[in-house]
């Protein structure tokens, strides 16, 4: 059966869409980004690390898959909020901006290891500091790169996006379709 190495329930959920069965299971990465390392080049990076740590742990048989996403605004990979403050810092780039959002999904089985690379432009209107103290109160920056969820209640901030929604929540699923019906597990 498949495995999705990810904790996040949001990317199980997600596959769910594609109709495939699949078992989850957690992994433990060092997820810091390496000097001088391009942020398109760190999700891929992650997100096959991630296939490869699930494959490795569930012993080599059932086909893996691992996906990463990190918010990128100015050049600067935006990870999950340590603290307020830090968050606070983060939404002062991405208030009434533009950014990127960069997801990499990868597929590892006994054909290899392949992967995709999603890119998608966000724009957000201006948010008030009244809305950024409401929206960290809410509980739902904490475990989001960039610190906040297009899918939850950061929707209201998002003015325009091009590319995929899908990628963004964290799991691009035109991509991954491909990638099972690659290895014919689609
Ligand atoms: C930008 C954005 C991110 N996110 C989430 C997707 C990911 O779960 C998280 C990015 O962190 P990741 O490090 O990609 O993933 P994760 O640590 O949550 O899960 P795992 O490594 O076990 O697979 O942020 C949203 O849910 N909505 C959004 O709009």
């Amino acid at each position: 059966m498949l495995i999705l190495a990810s904790a996040s329930p949001r990317r199980a959920e997600l596959l769910t869409q594609l109709q495939v069965p699949f078992k989850q299971i957690s992994i433990d990465l060092d997820e810091s980004v390496r000097s001088g390392e391009e942020p398109r080049d760190y999700v891929v990076r992650l997100a096959r690390a991630k296939a490869e740590a699930g494959w490795r742990q569930a012993g080599h048989v059932d086909p893996v898959l691992g996906s990463d996403t990190a918010v990128v605004c100015q050049n600067k990979i935006l990870g999950k909020p340590q603290d307020q403050a830090d968050f606070k810092r983060m939404f002062a780039l991405l208030s009434g901006a533009h950014h990127q959002v960069m997801t990499a999904v990868a597929l590892r089985s006994d054909r290899g290891l392949q992967h995709r690379l999603v890119l998608t432009d966000v724009s957000f209107k201006v948010v008030t500091p009244e809305e950024m103290e409401w929206y960290w109160q809410s509980g739902e920056p904490q475990d989001k790169a960039g610190g906040y969820g297009i899918q939850g209640l950061a929707g209201r901030f998002v003015t325009r996006i091009q590319g995929s929604y899908s990628a963004v929540v964290g799991l691009p699923l035109y991509e991954t379709a491909e990638l099972l019906k690659e290895q014919h597990l689609l």
